[in-house]
C-alpha cells in the first residue's frame, strides 16, 4: 500500500506544512507534545479539512485541493485508534463490536470476527459490560472493533499513553498479532521512543509542524539522547529456555545467554539496560558474569560524559552504554573488537 501525502494546514498559533510518502507498513509518526502529530492523524482520516495539499492512498486520491476532491471519512476507509478507547458505556462487549459491523456491506466484511477475537485474546471478554474492562482490554476492543470494518490503513493516535507501563507491555503483543495476521498497514503515533522501536519499522520525526528526520526506528533509539530516555534498552527476542543448573539457557542466534528468568513459551521479549553491559579488552580471568560476549564494535555516539557503543556479536547487535573515560582506556574505537560482560539477572522479562 502506498500511500502519499502532502498537506497543508494553518491554526491561530500553528502551521503544519508536511510531505511524505509511507514505504514501510509499520511506521511511526514522533515527536513532542503540540508538534503536530494528531493533526495529521485528524487530516489523514479526514475529521479535519486540509487548506491546501492532497492525500493518495494506493490509487485512491482521497483529498485533493487542487482537484476539489475531499471524500469523507466513512468514504476513505481509514480505522482510527486514539489513545481512549470510545465504546458505547451502556452496551456489551458485543455489541459494541458488532454495531458498527452490521453496518458494514456484506462484500467488505472479510475479516473473520471469531478468528479476530482469538488473535486479540477477548473472545471471553464479549459477554462483558464496557464498564467492568480494564484500560488495555478496551483498547483492545477498540482495535477489533476498528479491524472488524477492513481498513486500507489503521490511524494510532497514541493508543498506549493512557495505560500504565505494565498494561502498555501486555497490549503490545496483541497489537503485533494483529498487524503479522491482516497484515494491515497502519501508522503509529507516539511521543515513547520506546513504543516507536516496539511498533515500527521506520520513523517520522515531526518537530513544530515539520518534518525533521525520517529514519528507521532503530536509528532513532539508538540517537535519541535528547528524548529523556536515561539509557539504551536493547530489547531482545528469545526463544524458549532450557534449564541450565538453576538457570535457564537461551538460544540468540550463534549465542548462548544464560538468564534467571525462565520463558514462558516460545517467544520471549527481555529488555538488557545498555548500563549492565561491561566491556573488557580481553577475557577477564574471573567474574560473576554469566555471558562473556567477544564482540566488534561498530558505532560510537557520544553525549557529554556518556557513550554509546555499538556492539556485534556474530549476527546480533547490542548496544553498550559506558563513560568517556572508559572509552580511552580501553581504546574503545570503531572496529576494536571487545568482551561484553552481562549478568544472568540483566535481562528483565516483558512479556
Ligand atoms: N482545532 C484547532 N484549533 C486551533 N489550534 C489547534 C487545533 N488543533 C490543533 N491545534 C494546535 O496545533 C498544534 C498541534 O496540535 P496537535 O494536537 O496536532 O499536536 P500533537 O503533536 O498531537 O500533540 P500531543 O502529543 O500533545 O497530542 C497545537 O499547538 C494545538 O494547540
Amino acid at each position: 500500500m502506498q500511500l502519499d501525502v502532502e498537506l497543508k494546514k494553518s491554526f491561530k498559533d500553528f502551521t503544519l506544512d508536511v510531505a511524505f510518502s509511507l514505504s514501510s507498513p509499520r511506521t511511526g509518526i514522533f515527536g513532542p507534545s503540540g508538534s503536530g502529530k494528531s493533526t495529521i492523524m485528524n487530516l489523514l482520516s479526514g475529521l479535519e479539512l486540509p487548506d491546501s495539499g492532497f492525500i493518495r492512498l494506493g490509487d485512491t486520491v482521497l483529498f485533493d485541493a487542487k482537484r476539489k476532491i475531499n471524500l469523507k471519512p466513512n468514504q476513505r476507509n481509514i480505522g482510527v485508534v486514539f489513545q481512549h478507547a470510545h465504546l458505547f458505556p451502556h452496551m456489551s462487549v458485543k455489541k459494541n463490536l458488532f454495531y458498527g459491523y452490521k453496518r458494514i456491506k456484506l462484500e467488505n466484511r472479510q475479516i473473520d470476527p471469531e478468528g479476530l477475537f482469538k488473535v486479540l485474546g477477548i473472545t471471553q471478554l464479549l459477554s462483558r459490560d464496557v464498564s467492568t474492562l480494564s484500560g488495555g482490554e478496551r483498547q483492545r476492543i477498540a482495535l477489533a472493533r476498528t479491524v472488524l470494518s477492513n481498513p486500507r490503513l489503521i490511524l494510532m493516535d497514541e493508543p498506549l499513553s493512557a495505560l500504565d507501563e505494565g498494561h502498555k507491555f501486555q497490549i503490545i503483543p496483541y497489537l503485533k498479532n494483529v498487524f503479522n495476521n491482516y497484515g494491515i498497514p497502519m501508522i503509529f503515533i507516539s511521543h515513547s521512543v520506546l513504543e516507536m522501536r516496539m511498533m515500527t519499522d521506520e520513523v517520522f520525526v515531526i518537530q513544530k509542524g515539520r518534518i525533521q528526520r525520517h529514519s528507521a526506528a532503530e536509528e532513532l533509539v539508538r540517537k535519541s539522547w535528547g528524548s529523556g530516555l536515561e539509557s539504551y534498552v536493547n530489547l531482545i527476542n528469545l526463544g524458549g529456555a532450557t534449564p541450565c543448573k538453576d538457570l535457564f539457557r537461551y538460544k540468540w542466534g550463534h549465542i548462548n545467554f544464560i538468564l534467571t528468568e525462565p520463558a514462558e513459551g516460545e517467544e520471549n521479549l527481555f529488555e538488557l539496560d545498555s548500563r549492565d553491559i561491561l566491556l573488557f579488552k580481553r577475557h577477564p580471568e574471573a567474574t560473576s558474569a554469566r555471558n562473556l560476549l567477544q564482540c566488534t564494535v561498530t558505532d560510537i555516539y557520544s553525549s557529554g560524559n556518556r557513550v554509546r557503543v555499538g556492539l556485534a556479536c556474530g549476527n546480533e547487535h547490542l548496544i553498550a552504554q559506558i563513560v568517556s573515560e572508559s572509552v580511552r582506556e580501553l581504546g574503545i574505537e570503531e572496529g576494536a573488537m571487545v568482551v561484553a560482560a552481562i549478568k544472568a539477572s540483566a535481562f528483565k522479562k516483558i512479556f
